[in-house]
This record gives C-alpha cells, structure tokens and sequence, in this order.
C-alpha cells in the first residue's frame, strides 16, 4: 500500500468525560472517502479532531511525516474544514475572511477568485456576512476549504443548503482536486452521486470507531 495520506493512532476524544471517540488505528490512502454515521455518532467530532481543531488524546499522521502533535502549524496548513453549518463574525465581509484565508494559507489567489466567479460568491463577496443566506455562507465556506494547498479537505454536510448548480461545481472541484492528489472525507446523511465522483472508500462511524469499506 502507498504511504497512508491519514494515519490515526489511538485517536480517543471525550467531552467532559463522556467518551465519544476511540479509534484504536486507521490509515488511509489518497482518496475521496465518504465519512457515514447515525445522528451523533462522532463524524463532526471526527472532522474536528483531524483538522486539529479541537484537543484530542493520540496522534494523526498527514502524508506519513506531519504530526498533529509534533508540528502542529505544519498540519494544519494540510488540512481544510468546511463546517456543516458555517458561523462567522457579522461584521466581517467575505472577502475579508477570504484575504484572512489567504494570507494565512497562501495557496493560488487567482484560482480561488475564479472558483469564487463559478460559484457566484463574488456578487456578495463584498457585503458583511450577517447579510448572507444560509446557501450565501454555505458556498462562502467551501469556498475558503480550497485556499492554501491542502493535502486533505474536510467537508462536513457540503450537499446541504446549496444549489444544484452549485452542487456540480462542487462536485467537479472535488475530481479535479482529487486528480491533483488532494484527498476528501465528506459527510452526507444523503448519498454523494455515485455519477459525479467514485468513492474510494466509505468510513463508517458507529461505537465510537471508524471503520472503512
Ligand atoms: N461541544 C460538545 N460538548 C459536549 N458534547 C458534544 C459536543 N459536540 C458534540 N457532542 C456530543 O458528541 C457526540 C457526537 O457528536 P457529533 O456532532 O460529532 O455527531 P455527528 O455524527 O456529526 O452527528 P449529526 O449526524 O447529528 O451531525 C454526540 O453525542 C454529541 O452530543
């Protein structure tokens, strides 16, 4: 097998000592592997543990060498989260959550101005987010999950609130970036279109462990 592009090592999480995650071992190749699991189950607790954004016991390896616990700002710039339900200070406008995006992750500006022009997100890229609708903030999250130059991309619920001309953008920049070797976990209570992408695998969140199919 090619070097694991995620590795977890007795990866446990609790919130206030009631456990909800304890995933002995995992590693997966380079892929798009869609993240299932019953309401409650631990894949938004997943997400957040393996973008390194909230504290977890164990340790996750990115590309083999990158340690969530050894080189944490090296991890994550290789890894982006897009949340389900994306939430944002009112007052600021999308652009400048895009130039805080950018400036902090770097990545290629030009590319993301034009995924910005498919998705329509430069109409209201200049307006405070406390104006946007829920598919405004929707497509303005997974908008900022492309900047940098992530080797993972976390999409929590992305089929949720967007439209469906939207939805094959996303679709495509999911294949596309998936050609360039960036990998995808997806959560969907609702299935991904098995037209649009080819799962490499679907992980399966229950008892607190992920397995993958
Ligand atoms: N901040 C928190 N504090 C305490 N408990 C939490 C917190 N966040 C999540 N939980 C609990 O952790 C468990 C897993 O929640 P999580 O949001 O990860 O599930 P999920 O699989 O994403 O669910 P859903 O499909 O409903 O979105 C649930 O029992 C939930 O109540």
């Amino acid at each position: 097998m090619s070097q694991p592009v995620i590795a977890l090592y007795s990866v446990r999480k609790s919130y206030q000592d009631v456990p909800v995650l304890d995933i002995p071992h995992l590693e997966l190749p380079t892929g798009i592997y869609w993240l299932q699991g019953e309401n409650g189950a631990g894949k938004t607790t997943c997400m957040k543990v393996t973008a390194g954004l909230i504290p977890f016991k164990g340790e996750i390896r990115l590309q083999g060498t990158v340690s969530s616990q050894e080189h944490p700002v090296q991890f994550r710039r290789l890894i982006n989260y897009a949340e389900a339900e994306p939430f944002y200070p009112a007052f600021l406008t999308g652009r400048d959550l895009l130039e805080l995006y950018l400036n902090t992750k770097g990545g290629d500006r030009h590319l993301i101005g034009e995924i910005a022009e498919r998705m329509g997100v430069h109409i209201f890229v200049n307006n405070p987010v406390s104006t946007y609708s829920s598919g405004m903030l929707k497509k303005l999250s997974l908008l900022l999950a492309f900047t940098g130059n992530p080797a993972v991309i976390l999409l929590d619920e992305p089929l949720i609130t967007i439209d469906t001309r939207t939805l094959a953008i996303l679709y495509d920049l999911v294949r596309t970036w998936h050609a360039k070797g960036v990998s995808f976990l997806i959560t969907s209570h609702q299935p991904l279109d098995p037209e649009e992408i080819t799962l490499t695998g679907t992980l399966r969140v229950a008892d607190k462990n992920i397995t993958l199919n």
